[in-house]
């Protein structure tokens, strides 16, 4: 643009400019760079210049979509962008929490749409519309958006049946290669251009998974058949069976190489669209098997050995026309390929019948060369039209759902673009006018009831001017007199007329239409209707002609007589063919024309289209030669102001793309309510709002209105700031109007509350299962303690019960022994002097001796007992006193000893023989009694020992 600005400016004006150049420069070079604008509203200001500029910026960086507010803007990159519609990046926008951060993308529109089906808001049902010249894109647009349908709402494969659950998916995308080889051919525009409008219907149930989808499809250009423009190719499908067919199918079929078809113009070109295997594997797929493909394709080929069936001039009027000298070959190979009786065939082409009269009365009447070549093309055509369609029914009943297992759809259409040609004829008129209406659609939805509802609800707006092509449009098929009207007035008046007389008739009859010009220069009768993406100049020669579309009755008589069995089902055995050729003022209803058919299929699609959610794609051609990053700004320009785009970004940037009706948003945000404000401001009108929601809790109470003001004064807990009017939220009449930003916003607050739910129904769960474990765990404790408690209580007992058991048989030796000990005792008294030692005997004791001796054993007790007084005699003292008691012989010390060792510990009992050694028994000792003569000596007692001494106090020796 700078460089624009610079070249008009003039030589005096260059330093100002200049200047003034460095200044803006400086300042956008603060700016964002444009193309990193991801939408065209931010450009400032919309202009058409400045979104060129942005789009331009962009396309360069390979970046080739931008939103433009509500629509997409899709760019054609005319090259291969691989990583652009990937699996992965399918599956990353679907499973963005937000895909509208992400970079735009006929994926985030798609998300969206999906999303939307999801959310279950009114109207449930999507559509979206892909718009634009031929060879912009939409095509390529509508089958990513299929592929994306496929990843992301295909129904999780399920162990029963695996493969049918991916067939649907398969299959659904599986109908687009048949569609297109069938319904499109190359042009000058595009080499892959759809002669067909095309509305495919995604069926899904209700967990959102893709079950099934219908198609729609919309006037074929059929006369492509047997007729294309220069360096125009006929449908791909024909091309495809030339070039594919392996050696038998070209036998077969009578196809040998290098034959050369009148019909099949500019075979040398080969495109990658002439693919016949991708063709065959899909209509395999779609459960035509491959007998029914051989038909199919044996009937293609017959059509076009038909089209090599030419004439020669007739001299005599009343004899046929002859064929040329090498059609009979052709005829005879159509007729063999149709099953056609080959004179039958050539009659019906050659001769017209005519029924006329009351009694209908049947002359029969030679064509002329002209009319011999439009009934056999007429022949070609409607054997092309009826497998078209016959192929859609096919692809329907293999890709549609049950009625009852699918409850919503997104509808893709894609239409032919915007045509327009040097000469353009009633086929441009249709495309076009299909375009106008859904231009009309667009502008209806987006701008004017935009704008009427803003006026109707209440809110503030200033209106935006905007194109609107409602008055094109009464050119086109208003009432009671427009262009369609005045064609099938031609066509039912059936009265003869010449292109010349249909243009003034026209032209005066709709001369106060602004849509209606007139090119003076122009040599051939003709009419221009200026539409909403330019004028167009239509030729009146053939218009009423192709309006009619006439089928000879006799030409589907002959089809039905063929023996073929794919042309059996396409023309079935009728009493009565029902054709628009019936005899003039025969009929009274009115006749079905091409234009009248049109428009009532249009008004059909317009009406699923008003009843569901449109979202918009428009494509742009960069360039119409189809190079990659070649953008011509005029070509782009004129698109830009043809679909009206800046219109839509002025208004959608001050508008509120958003609008929910009160119940609905009630329902989805009252929750909001429950959210905790951070600030102080934002606390109190949360309080505030708080407080009337206790008078909300009661249902009958509150009315709608209330509640949306408390959700409305909730706000400020959700935006952290008041609410002022200026915010992009407001309340209508009936709905509520917001920008997307707010509706992000409210989103986010929403999931906040849900969080936070969530969170309270954890601690909740959690309390009650904390709860639960501590009574648990009481509990076992009790029983825990219980249980200890009784097995001490029982060992206790054991122990008791065993002590006892000891005592008692402690208590009993004791006394036993005790009885023995006294026993003896006893008996020791009694009894003499113990017995000598041998080593004593020999000299025996003297009486006095002995008795002194006795005295001793009877006193040494006393002295021990002495010894062992607890006051008195200690040391060495006492150990006399021992020697002394106990008559020791002071002898060698080595013969005896007095142990005095247990000093410390005390003696319980002493046991001793008066002539042995004496020990002591220990307190700790477990017995009171021992075997205290551990070596006997001729004076030791034997038998048991004596208790000398039993204490039950220690004594201490
Ligand atoms: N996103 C894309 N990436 C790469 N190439 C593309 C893309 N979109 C379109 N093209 C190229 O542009 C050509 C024309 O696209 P397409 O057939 O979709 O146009 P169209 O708008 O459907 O035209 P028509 O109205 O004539 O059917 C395609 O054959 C393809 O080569």
């Amino acid at each position: 643009m700078l460089q624009q600005v610079d070249d008009q400016g003039s030589g005096s004006d260059d330093q100002s400019r200049a200047s003034f150049r460095e200044d803006l420069q400086e300042f956008l070079g603060r700016e964002a760079p444009l193309h990193q604008l991801d939408d065209l509203t931010k450009v400032n200001p919309v202009t058409l210049e400045t979104v060129l500029r942005c789009l331009q910026a962009r396309y360069m960086v390979d970046t080739f979509y931008t939103n433009a507010g509500c629509t997409l803007v899709a760019l054609n990159p005319f090259k291969p962008v691989r990583q652009l519609y990937t699996p992965e990046l399918m599956r990353e926008y679907h499973t963005a929490p937000q895909p509208q951060r992400l970079k735009p993308h006929i994926f985030t529109l798609a998300e969206q749409t999906y999303r939307n089906v999801k959310s279950l808001i009114e109207p449930v049902n999507q559509s979206i519309v892909v718009s634009g010249e031929s060879g912009a894109g939409k095509t390529w647009t509508s089958r990513c958006l299929m592929k994306f349908y496929a990843v992301v709402a295909a129904a999780p494969t399920s162990w029963e049946s695996p493969r049918i659950a991916e067939r649907i998916e398969q299959r659904i995308l599986n109908s687009n290669p048949v569609m297109e080889a069938f319904g499109n051919a190359c042009t000058l525009r595009n080499n892959n251009s759809s002669r067909f409008g095309k509305f495919i219907q995604l069926q899904l149930n209700r967990a959102q998974q893709m079950t099934g989808a219908e198609v729609q499809t919309y006037l074929l250009e059929k006369t492509r058949v047997a007729c294309q423009a220069s360096s125009e190719r006929n449908f791909h499908i024909f091309y495809q069976i030339c070039k594919g067919a392996s050696e038998d199918e070209r036998l077969q079929w009578h196809l040998p190489k290098g034959a050369t078809f009148s019909w099949l113009p500019n075979p040398e070109r080969t495109l990658e669209e002439d693919c016949f295997e991708v063709t065959r594997e899909a209509m395999l797929h779609l459960g035509i098997d491959t007998l029914t493909q051989n038909n199919i394709f044996k009937v293609l080929a017959g059509l076009l050995h038909l089209g090599n069936v030419h004439f020669a001039d007739s001299e005599d009027e009343a004899q046929p026309c002859q064929l040329m000298h090498d059609a009979k070959c052709s005829l005879r190979t159509s007729a063999s390929l149709l099953r056609l009786r080959e004179d039958m065939l050539l009659e019906t082409v050659q001769i017209r019948t005519i029924r006329a009269g009351r009694q209908q009365q049947v002359f029969q009447k030679p064509c002329s060369r002209a009319e011999c070549d439009t009934r056999r093309d007429c022949l070609a055509k409607v054997v092309y039209a009826r497998l078209f369609d016959w192929l859609v029914s096919v692809i329907n009943s293999s890709i549609c759902a049950d009625p009852d297992s699918w409850t919503a759809f997104i509808g893709l259409l894609d239409v032919y673009g915007f045509e327009s040609f040097p000469d353009n004829s009633l086929e441009q008129l249709c495309i076009n006018y299909a375009n106008e209406k859904l231009q009309q659609h667009f502008v209806v939805h987006y701008l004017r009831a935009q704008q009427e509802e803003y006026t109707l609800e209440g809110l503030e707006w200033s209106f935006v001017n905007y194109q609107d092509n409602q008055t094109c449009l009464d050119l086109i098929e208003g009432s009671p007199i427009s262009v369609c009207s005045l064609l099938n007035e031609e066509c039912r008046l059936n009265r003869p007329s010449s292109a010349a007389q249909l243009q003034t008739r026209i032209e005066s009859a709709l001369a106060t239409s602004p849509c209606l010009g007139h090119n003076k220069l122009s040599q051939e009768p003709s009419f221009i209707v200026v539409h909403y993406a330019g004028p167009v100049r239509y030729l009146t020669a053939g218009l009423v002609e192709k309006n009619k579309d006439p089928v000879p009755p006799e030409l589907i008589e002959l089809l039905q007589q063929s023996q073929d069995p794919l042309l059996t089902v396409l023309f079935p055995p009728q009493p009565k063919e029902k054709t628009q050729e019936e005899p003039s003022g025969q009929s009274r209803a009115p006749a079905l024309t091409v234009v009248s058919k049109f428009k009532a299929s249009l008004e059909q699609l317009l009406l699923v289209l008003h009843s569901t959610t449109p979202h918009y794609i428009r494509c742009i051609k960069p360039n119409s030669q189809g190079q990659p990053q070649t953008f011509l700004q005029e070509e782009v320009l004129s698109q830009l102001e043809a679909c009206g785009l800046v219109e839509t970004i002025h208004i959608s940037a001050a508008g509120f793309p958003i609008r929910v009706s009160h119940q609905n948003f009630v329902e989805r945000y009252s929750l909001l309510r429950r959210l905790r404000s951070h600030t102080p401001s934002g606390r109190h009108s949360l309080c505030a709002a708080r407080g009337r929601a206790g008078q909300l809790l009661c249902p009958e109470e509150a009315t709608l209105q209330t509640v949306l003001q408390d959700l409305l004064h909730a706000l400020p807990a959700l935006t952290r700031r008041a609410v002022t009017p200026a915010d992009p939220l407001h309340c209508g009449k009936t709905k509520v109007f917001m920008t997307e930003s707010m509706l992000e916003l409210l989103e986010d607050g929403r999931a906040r509350v849900l969080e936070q739910c969530a969170r309270c129904i954890q601690c909740g769960w959690r309390r009650h299962q904390h709860r639960k474990r501590e009574r648990q765990r009481r509990a076992a404790v009790l029983i825990q303690a219980a249980i200890r408690s009784w097995l001490t209580r029982r060992h206790i007992q054991r122990l008791h019960t065993a002590a006892t058991v000891i005592k008692r048989a402690w208590q009993k030796w004791r006394v036993r022994m005790a009885c023995l000990a006294s026993e003896e005792l006893d008996g020791m008294e009694e009894k003499p002097m113990f017995p000598v030692p041998s080593s004593l005997s020999s000299s025996p004791l003297p009486p006095a001796q002995a008795r002194l001796q006795g005295a001793i054993i009877r006193l040494w007790p006393l002295g021990l007992v002495l010894a062992n007084a607890a006051v008195g005699v200690r040391g060495f003292q006492r150990k006399l006193v021992v020697c002394a008691c106990l008559q020791l012989p002071l002898g060698k010390p080595s013969n005896y000893s007095v142990t005095t060792a247990q000093d410390q510990t005390g003696i319980m009992s002493i046991r001793a023989l008066p002539q042995g050694s004496i020990k002591f028994h220990c307190r700790k000792s477990p017995l009171r009694y021992a075997d205290i003569c551990p070596k006997p000596s001729p004076y030791s007692v034997t038998g048991f020992n004596q208790i000398l001494l039993e204490s039950h106090r220690p004594v201490h020796v």
